[in-house]
């Protein structure tokens, strides 16, 4: 049997992307079509994807949805059916999904994704005439209340299964108890296992709270999630249910990153030609206005921010230059990384250069062309910059947490005599710790071969979506059998 799928989330590649979240959501509709699930994702309203879906007729009216007028447009996303929540009021403005030009978080976004979630469960609980879903699976807190509203409100007579995934634990979408009021939903639903969060209203609690199934995207990050340390004050909840938690890690999306077919690069080539690589590797140090040269390239692309250990990175610079390195790193975030990076980039000219921006072209050259990834996250729920950096040969140097845990395979001796090594892990995200890392990437770079077989090994390995879809259809399979 087809099992009919409403994905919900605020981000889908290529259509709007600010992190991770925008790329699986974006993969998932490929991920999920040979397992006979069929996905249509459910996105608001920003101009980019008005502008992309521009003609299309109105399948839905909503005249009051939590407070301004709203309707359904449908399109298409990489070939797969998409629908958009046209609500001007509240998606038609200047700036990100989430914030203003400069980035800071709109004052309405409980209104704004309160009413994401309503449209969310209307369609998957047959309110919304032509449309019917099996499941309903919700991503990250923009999503949350989705799941809350099926369980308490569901305006159609049928009920949709749900999943919530958490992307990232760090947002919640927390809001304070006086929107309650407003969210149409019953007073019972203020309880601490409805959409109650320590007093206020916590909009990824209530999707964790009313969902039929949570999963997050590692079996590493599930485990971890239970602790306070990795939990940020849901791991009662989450231990609370922890039956119905799963880890399901993030493949990628081969249309998009393939070195061998990749229109970012100046050079493609695959794990049978990895000196074609020096290519891209001399245009990325055009890129950075870098010292040209064989030695070691490392890249960063990231949020510059506390999950991603990019303070401890900053202050360990100078002992990466000091080893013969050399340093691009592309991200955007926190104005005080941001400054400190500029800052060694000044003081290091030719041997760091940095870009603070997004770029997604950037971001493929890097991969393509840096010798090594450096990825020294305090958190990490999956991650798919070391993904990429394996399928493009830019060997992950990764702290062992979370889905960097589960992906990459430390070079020790051991694997490496047995050429299955794929990257460098680290355990502490501290200075010295990230410094030996470091060192040691600098060591067996030194020996090409061992390099080299690092490299192959990372480029052989499997991160396609074919397991980790299999897994998600088995379970939504499992929640329509139960
Ligand atoms: N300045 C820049 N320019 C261009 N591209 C940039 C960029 N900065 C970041 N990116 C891109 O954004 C994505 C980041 O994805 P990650 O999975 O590494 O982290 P993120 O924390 O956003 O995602 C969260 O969700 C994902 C998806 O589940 C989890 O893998 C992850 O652990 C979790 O924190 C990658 O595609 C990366 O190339």
């Amino acid at each position: 049997m087809t099992i009919s799928v409403l994905s919900v989330a605020s981000e889908a590649y290529p259509l709007v992307k600010t992190g991770g979240l925008g790329d699986v959501v974006g993969a998932l509709p490929a991920a999920l079509m040979p397992h006979d699930v069929n996905v249509v994702t459910l996105v608001p309203g920003y101009p980019r994807v008005i502008a992309a879906v521009q003609g299309a007729a109105a399948l839905h009216d909503w005249p009051d949805l939590v407070g301004a007028p709203a309707r359904l447009l449908s399109g298409t996303i990489g070939g797969h059916k998409l629908l958009v929540l046209d609500a001007p009021g509240y998606f038609a403005r200047e700036g990100g999904p989430y914030g203003d030009p400069s980035g800071r978080d709109w004052d309405d976004n409980w209104r704004r994704f309160a009413a994401f979630g309503r449209a969310a469960a209307d369609l998957a609980s047959g309110a919304v005439k032509g449309f019917r879903f099996d499941v309903l699976h919700a991503h990250d807190w923009q999503s949350g209340l989705a799941p809350a509203y099926l369980r308490f409100a569901p305006a159609g007579g049928r009920c949709a299964r749900s999943v919530m995934t958490i992307h990232n634990i760090a947002f919640q979408g927390r809001f304070d108890a006086s929107i309650f009021g407003s969210l149409a939903l019953p007073d019972r639903a203020f309880a601490v296992d409805g959409v109650e969060y320590y007093g206020g209203v916590g909009y990824l609690k209530a999707g964790l709270e009313a969902a039929d199934a949570i999963t997050t995207v590692s079996p590493t990050y599930a485990a971890e999630i239970l602790r306070p340390e990795f939990g940020m004050g849901l791991e009662g909840l989450i231990r609370a249910r922890r039956e119905r938690v799963s880890g399901i890690v993030n493949g990628i999306d081969p249309a998009v990153w393939n070195p061998a077919a990749d229109a970012a690069l100046p050079e493609r080539y695959d794990a049978g030609d990895l000196a074609l690589r020096t290519i891209n590797k001399r245009a990325l140090e055009k890129a950075f206005a870098l010292e040209p040269g064989d030695g070691p390239l490392f890249c960063v692309v990231s949020r510059l921010t506390w999950q991603k250990g990019m303070d401890v990175l900053a202050d360990t610079l100078d002992a990466l230059v000091a080893g013969g390195g050399r340093l691009a790193l592309l991200g955007s975030g926190d104005a005080w990384l941001e400054h400190a990076f500029q800052e060694a980039a000044a003081r290091h000219p030719g041997r760091i250069g940095v870009r603070i921006g997004y770029d997604e072209a950037l971001s493929h050259l890097m991969q393509g062309g840096a010798d090594a990834i450096l990825i020294p996250s305090r958190f990490e729920p999956c991650g798919l910059t070391q993904l990429y950096g394996l399928a493009y040969g830019c060997v992950p140097v990764v702290a062992r947490t979370g889905g960097l845990a589960d992906t990459v395979i430390h070079a020790n001796d051991a694997a490496l005599d047995a050429g299955v090594a794929t990257g460098i892990q680290f355990d502490a995200v501290t200075h010295e710790s990230l410094a030996q890392a470091i060192a040691l990437a600098l060591r067996l770079f030194a020996t090409p071969e061992r390099w080299s077989s690092i490299q192959r090994a990372g480029m052989a390995a499997d991160f396609s979506w074919a397991t980790s879809g299999r897994r998600y259809a088995d379970l939504y399979r499992e929640l329509l059998s139960a």
